[in-house]
């Protein structure tokens, strides 16, 4: 187990709320205790499922302040850049499978005023993003194949968080897919400190799930919630 620097952030999947009430569901989080809001852009094409874009991000900015982290699956990530940007994103999380140039990507995201997040797919090998790992702010490594909420947690893409972990203590690692009361134990000990969670949260008591998260991160991970013996 290595210990991190890092702050235990929970975002909710909102692919896991009512859709049809959006912004309530957002606050419904915000007021349990969830760090930011996780966003899954799907078109259909990158990955087998559709979700919403731009447009609906820029009507849910309405209702919050909360920080948008837009998981972008889609197959031109470069196409999206300035619309996710004018919606009110903070974040503009790639996938690395789904670019040619991801540099440029990141420079677009760069000077479109967000932060970068790149996401790699379960059957991606991290040693991939070793040269542009330290342009990101956070990597998001994915636990479930992407395209669909309520999957079975992957435990053996621990080994990833583990290599990038240990030589990035400072850096926010991200985990999605199938997180959850059940699962958050083995990822924490990894090193994982950004928690995606769609139907652990929505389907259950967000504020109690949302603690038993952090709690296990701060006691694994970072070591804040060690008690000394
Ligand atoms: O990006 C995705 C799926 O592609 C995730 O954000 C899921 O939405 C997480 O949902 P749960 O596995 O937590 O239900």
């Amino acid at each position: 187990m290595v210990f991190h620097n890092c702050s235990c952030k929970v975002g909710p999947s909102l692919l896991a709320c009512d859709m049809s009430d959006m912004a309530n569901e957002a606050k419904r989080v915000v007021d349990a205790g969830a760090d930011y809001l996780h966003l899954d852009v799907m078109d259909g094409h990158f990955v087998p499922n559709i979700t919403f874009g731009a447009p609906v991000i820029k009507c849910l900015r309405r209702h919050t302040k909360a920080f948008f982290d837009c998981h972008m699956m889609v197959s031109k990530p470069e196409q999206w850049v300035q619309d996710i940007a004018d919606a009110g994103g903070d974040q503009f999380t790639f996938h690395f499978e789904s670019t040619e140039n991801p540099e440029a990507l990141i420079q677009q995201i760069k000077d479109a005023g967000m932060k970068v997040g790149v996401a790699v797919k379960p059957n991606t090998d991290i040693k991939l993003i070793d040269n542009i790992v330290d342009k990101c702010d956070t990597v998001l490594i994915m636990t479930v194949e992407p395209g669909f909420g309520g999957q079975s947690f992957m435990p053996d893409m621990m080994d990833k968080v583990e290599y990038l972990r240990s030589s990035k203590p400072e850096m926010d690692i991200g985990l999605d897919g199938g997180l959850g009361p059940k699962t958050i134990d083995v990822a924490a000990k990894a090193g994982a400190n950004m928690i995606v969670a769609g139907s652990a949260v929505f389907n259950s008591d967000p504020r109690e799930v949302i603690q038993i998260i952090r709690d296990s991160v701060e006691k694994y991970g970072n070591g804040k919630g060690q008690t000394s013996a």
